[in-house]
């Protein structure tokens, strides 16, 4: 499968009689197109108009698609071209909403000013009971400096907006969580730091996100260090356990002990080096890496990691591949081995697609939609802020990978984002493991 991500609906207009929607069918395959959804939105008499939903690679071949339906005429119109996706962010994706009806002045006293007054005394008598008269047990900041904006780059946090809107909607969806997108505009660790220190408190939890390395190690060590919530970098941590969970799959499904394999991660960034650590901490005895950074090299040599030359070296030696370095097409077929599994999660195009990676020989394939944090975040977060937990540790994080696998079906790398069942077991997981740790902490 190529990855067609160019989605556009072509409004056409046919003669009202049968074989006139075959045609266009057949002209948008004879382009290359992939015909999505079809929605009729108008029968008449004489003509019928369809919203046809079209999936294609490149603009020229939309550009094709669109000639080749013209080209039929006889009746058959293109009528606009439209972008769904660009029209479904029309006004953003989120918004604050309030959980109470306010319909009568005794609703307004309620919820407002005076009886508000009394809320505000509780609180300041005793802080913790914010976490049950207010939102902020249940809300998590998303805070994002823009500078890796998926595989996008340094694109500024307030192009990166779409992307946290969209962490807050799955955030909603999957767990119940109030996600506030927080756009920073600087990257120096002390500013991000002191930022976060002196707004934490209206959060229960702080998600950061697309924050490029080095700068995100610094920034997520002094967070959990210095504040009393649980604070992860997603792309880090809710990327290892999900690329983890994944692995665990493919062992299973081809009889491999995890333990003994050979795995290599092209591509040692925020995501890189957590997959690197999270795999060596799981037991993986041989853990190789490339980077274009001689930096990146040596922080895996320092975690224990085996720093390797080249791509084609690393290709040649791994069993597992894993590949987050935001370039696309940067693993050749001819590099794939038989029997490899390869995970190209670099978003929002992989270095191989599946199709070419199998094709290739490889045993199992996935790119960044499939394997993708959003099976991580939402559950891990669910399952702190239930607990009433200060951190997220690496215990919770292996048992939030253990569940995703144990979710999976068999032949499956990892189960489908929109099953609910696997952010239940994430979160119930996650939420297990901190109790337990909650009840081993020393009362001081
Ligand atoms: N599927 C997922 O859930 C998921 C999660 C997180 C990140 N990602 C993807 O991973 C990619 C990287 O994200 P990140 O946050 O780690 O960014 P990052 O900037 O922290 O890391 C990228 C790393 O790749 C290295 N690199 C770039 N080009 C390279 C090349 N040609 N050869 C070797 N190394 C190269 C860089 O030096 C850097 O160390 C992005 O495309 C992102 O979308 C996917
Ligand atoms: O945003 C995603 O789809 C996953 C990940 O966080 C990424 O940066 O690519
Ligand atoms: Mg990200």
């Amino acid at each position: 499968m190529t990855v067609r991500n160019i989605i556009r609906t072509i409004i056409v207009e046919t003669p009202s009689k049968p074989g006139n929607l075959g045609k266009v069918a057949t002209a948008i395959g004879m382009a290359d197109g992939d015909i999505g959804d079809i929605t009729t939105i108008k029968v008449g008499p004489l003509s019928t108009v369809r919203d046809i939903t079209v999936h294609c690679e490149s603009k020229e071949q939309l550009d094709a698609v669109i000639q080749s339906i013209q080209s039929l005429e006889n009746g058959i119109y293109v009528h606009a071209v439209s972008d769904d996706v660009l029209r479904a962010h029309e006004g953003g994706k989120i918004q604050m909403k309030s959980r109470m009806d306010i319909r009568s002045l005794a609703d307004l006293r309620r919820v407002y000013t005076p009886g508000v007054a009394d809320v505000c005394r509780v609180i300041q008598d005793d802080p913790d009971k914010a976490r049950y008269y207010t939102s902020i047990g249940n809300t998590v900041a998303i805070v994002t400096d823009g500078t890796a904006i998926l595989g996008l780059g340094n694109i500024g946090s307030l192009a990166g907006m779409p992307v946290m809107e969209g962490k807050a909607a799955l955030f909603d969806r999957f767990a119940g969580i109030s996600g506030i997108p927080i756009l920073l505009n600087t990257s120096d660790p002390d500013e991000v730091v002191n930022t976060i220190k002196k707004i934490y408190q209206g959060f229960g939890g702080i998600l950061l996100e697309d924050i490029g390395s080095p700068h995100c190690f610094e920034i997520e060590e002094r967070l959990k260090e210095e504040l009393p919530i649980p604070v992860m970098h997603d792309d880090q941590h809710g990327t290892a356990v999900v690329t983890l969970a994944a692995v665990i799959s493919a062992c299973r499904s081809t009889g491999v002990d995890l333990k003994d394999a050979v795995v290599g991660q092209i591509g040692l960034g925020a995501a890189g080096l957590a997959i690197c650590r999270m795999f060596m901490a799981y037991g993986v005895k041989e853990m190789c890496g490339v980077d274009r950074q001689e930096a990146a090299l040596e922080r895996l040599r320092r975690y224990g990691g085996t720093a390797l030359q080249s791509i084609e070296e690393l290709m040649e030696h791994c069993d597992i591949i894993i590949a987050t370095t935001g370039v696309p097409g940067l693993i050749k077929p001819e590099m794939v081995r038989k029997g490899q599994v390869i995970l190209a999660l670099s978003n929002p195009k992989p270095e191989i697609t599946p199709a070419e990676a199998v094709k290739a020989g490889a045993a199992f394939a996935a790119d960044g939609r499939s394997v993708n944090n959003v099976l991580g975040f939402p559950g891990i977060f669910r399952g702190v802020l239930n607990a009433g937990a200060k951190e997220i540790t690496h215990s919770m994080l292996v048992a939030a990978a253990q569940a995703i696998a144990d979710c999976t079906a068999s032949g499956e790398l990892v189960p489908h984002p929109l099953d609910p069942k696997v952010h239940v077991e994430v979160a119930r997981a996650v939420e297990r493991v901190a109790e337990r740790e909650m009840e081993m902490e020393p009362v001081l």
